[in-house]
């Protein structure tokens, strides 16, 4: 298949350091803010990328489902591939594609484990059929059948109850989330002639220095 011709010039806006808030949370807030205005589908899918121990990467989507001073913050299964390369390397990458702004920001930071209360507090949030689900999918592992995968959400319906019915679904042991803390936060803004802004704050003590990058 031939690609050459998908190509688009980036034109709609630039990147300069008056632009820029002093902390990277308030400045990723601030592009969130316009992504999610802009209508963009899906404006908190990340990309998350962790690594084995001796350096083998692998990515996949999450939801961003909070920010706050400390950092980012997703919901996944603790027995996943990915949690078991977060138990092994906490360091990971985010990458956040807005596309229809001509925008990505990466964050690079070590995964914290979030507290259990605050798993409970998000858990209570999901629809009970998500919340059945947890139960239900041992994620990342092999399954014998798309039959076999109804089967065990069936038995974990049965076991609490279907939506409407039944009390509260727990917190499976295995669910939880983390809390990406950054050091290395960039925006990017696409421009004519492939020579892009990139200005990447770097946490210094306890502050942040800003560079500019070449695109
Ligand atoms: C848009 C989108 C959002 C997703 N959000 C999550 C999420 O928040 N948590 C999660 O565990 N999986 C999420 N997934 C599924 C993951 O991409 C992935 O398939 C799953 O977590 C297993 O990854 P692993 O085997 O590398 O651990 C999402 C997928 C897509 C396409
Ligand atoms: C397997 C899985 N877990 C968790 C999530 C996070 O989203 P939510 O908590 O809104 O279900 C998703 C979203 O696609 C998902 O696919």
């Amino acid at each position: 298949m031939d690609l050459t011709g998908l190509r688009e010039e980036y034109g709609r806006g630039g990147l300069d350091l008056p632009d820029l808030a002093d902390d990277p949370i308030e400045m990723f807030e601030r592009w969130l803010a316009q992504v999610i205005d802009a209508g963009v589908h899906e404006p908190n899918a990340m990309v998350v990328a962790t690594a084995t121990p001796d350096g083998r990467p692998s990515s996949r989507m999450v939801l961003l489902k909070e920010l706050g001073p400390r950092g980012f913050v997703f919901f996944t299964n603790h027995a996943s591939r990915k949690g078991d390369e977060l138990a092994a390397n906490a360091h990971c990458a985010l990458l956040f594609p807005w596309h229809p702004l001509e925008r990505q920001v990466r964050v690079e930071g070590v995964a914290e484990v979030l507290d259990r209360a605050e798993v409970e507090a998000y858990f209570r949030t999901r629809p009970r059929g998500a919340q059945i689900g947890a139960w239900a999918s041992a994620q990342s592992e092999v399954v014998d059948s798309r039959a076999a995968l109804a089967a065990s959400y069936a038995r974990a319906e049965e076991r609490f109850g279907p939506d409407g019915q039944g009390d509260a679904v727990p917190v499976p042991p295995h669910w939880g989330g983390y809390r990406v803390v950054p050091e290395v936060v960039e925006f990017w803004q696409g421009r004519p002639g492939r020579m892009h802004d990139r200005l990447v704050y770097r946490r210094e003590g306890a502050g942040w220095e800003v560079v500019r990058l070449a695109p």
